[in-house]
């Protein structure tokens, strides 16, 4: 199982490497590491496994992060009520469409491989329709909007070596740009 020993961390050279496109059928060990992804996601998001491993709780995590450079990411987003709505292992992610209105999660961002909090808004975009490919390479396209799609931009940035505070403005970091949504 993946353990927070195997995410690596700012000033590991990977977090900042453009990963690679992953070739289908996926391999095995391709298989695999998207599979220990998710179930690393399941398990930090449980309090009591999370305590016991002391896992910090993410709903996403791309390849690069356990020092993999392929172009892979697992994403295990439930809601409020704790209720799934998105839950995926994506191969070569891309986002074909942006919607103009921007969205932020009010708190900021957090991120597994940044030990520290860097405060202030990130701003992405709200809704994106996004394209994917599953292990056996069938292709896929979904629209998402608001906590989703937020996720997914920041995994996808870590798929292209950028870590979520090389968006905030650093001059006026809680200035709210207009056209943004702030995601409670
Ligand atoms: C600096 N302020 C903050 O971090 C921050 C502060 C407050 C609120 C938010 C909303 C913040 N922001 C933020 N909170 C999260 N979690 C909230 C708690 N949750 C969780 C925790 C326990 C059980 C189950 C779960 Cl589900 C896990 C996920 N996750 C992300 N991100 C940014 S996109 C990728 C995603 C990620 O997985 N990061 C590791 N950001
Ligand atoms: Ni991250």
């Amino acid at each position: 199982m993946i353990l927070m020993k195997d995410i690596i961390r700012e000033g590991t050279p990977t977090l900042r490497a453009t990963a690679k496109k992953v070739t289908f059928p996926a391999s095995q060990e391709e298989q695999n590491l998207g599979l220990e992804m998710m179930e690393f996601l399941e398990n930090s998001q449980d309090e009591k496994i999370a305590e016991k491993y002391h896992l910090r709780a993410g709903v996403g995590l791309a390849a690069p992060q356990v020092n993999v450079s392929k172009r892979m990411a697992a994403v295990l987003v439930p809601d409020n009520q704790g209720n799934i709505v998105f839950k995926e292992i994506l191969y070569n992610p891309r986002i074909l469409r942006e919607s103009v209105k921007r969205a932020a999660l009010n708190e900021g961002e957090g991120c597994l491989s940044v030990d520290r909090d860097v405060a202030g808004l990130v701003v992405r975009t709200d809704r994106i329709t996004l394209e994917f490919f599953d292990a056996d390479g069938t292709r896929h396209e979904v629209k998402l909007r608001d906590y989703p799609a937020i996720v997914v931009q920041h995994e996808i940035d870590h798929l292209n070596g950028t870590l979520f505070y090389d968006h905030i403005d650093s001059k006026s970091p809680f200035k709210i740009p207009e056209n943004t949504v702030i995601i409670e």
